[in-house]
């Protein structure tokens, strides 16, 4: 039997390592895509988000071409606006003002670079946040729970009190879909020994 390639992961988020273990995959080396990911004119989220998670791994493949390269981005979207990582808490403050009472988007893509070729998938949900009070903006942007996530909010930890409702993927919006992962590796030849 031939050895399994190598598992790269190109990715900084911790929570995508945690996301990962929980189903058995353990990657080999873990290298973080360093790419410019500002969106184009007029490109919709989730082609953004399968552009940036297939660009995240092909970067990190030129580098490695006989590696299996995972990657993923996570977007979300209100109406029209994209929100990106809130830069400070002032920019996390608008961010959960416009979230507050009403529904958004969050888009995951995930791709697997393997064999000089990159398949991905994108992972769409709706997430319903509750109308909040001042106060429990404060707190959040208190707790500092914003920083590093797209949105600038973390279903995973406080802000899972914020949210009523969740129509789609609750780890594609933690930043990786393990089903749609799990078969893209399996697609590119990868298992979970
Ligand atoms: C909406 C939301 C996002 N996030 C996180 C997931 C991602 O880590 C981050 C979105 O930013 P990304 O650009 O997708 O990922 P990243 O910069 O953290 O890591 P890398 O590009 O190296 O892969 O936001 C949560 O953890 N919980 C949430 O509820």
């Amino acid at each position: 039997m031939s050895a399994r390639p190598e598992l790269v992961l190109a990715s900084a988020s911790p929570r995508r390592v945690e996301l990962l273990a929980l189903v058995g995959i353990v990657p080999d080396r873990i290298e973080p895509a360093d790419i410019d990911e500002s969106p184009q004119k007029g490109e919709t989220p989730p082609r953004l988000a399968a552009r940036l998670a297939v660009g995240k791994a092909g970067a990190v493949a030129a580098r490695s071409p006989d590696a299996v390269v995972l990657a993923a981005d996570t977007v979300v979207a209100v109406g029209r606006r994209l929100l990106e990582k809130a830069a400070d808490e002032a920019e996390a403050e608008r961010f959960l003002r416009l979230l507050s009472g009403r529904n958004h988007r969050v888009l995951t893509g995930v791709a697997v670079a393997a064999g000089g070729k990159v398949r991905h998938r994108v992972v769409d949900t709706r997430v319903t946040f509750k109308v909040l009070s001042d106060a429990e903006i404060a707190a959040y942007v208190a707790s500092g729970e914003w920083k590093g996530k797209a949105g600038g909010y973390g279903i995973q930890g406080r802000a899972g009190a914020f949210v009523t409702r969740i129509v789609g993927s609750y780890p594609a919006v933690m930043g990786l879909p393990q089903p749609e992962t799990v078969n893209l590796l399996a697609g590119a030849g990868w298992r979970a020994s």
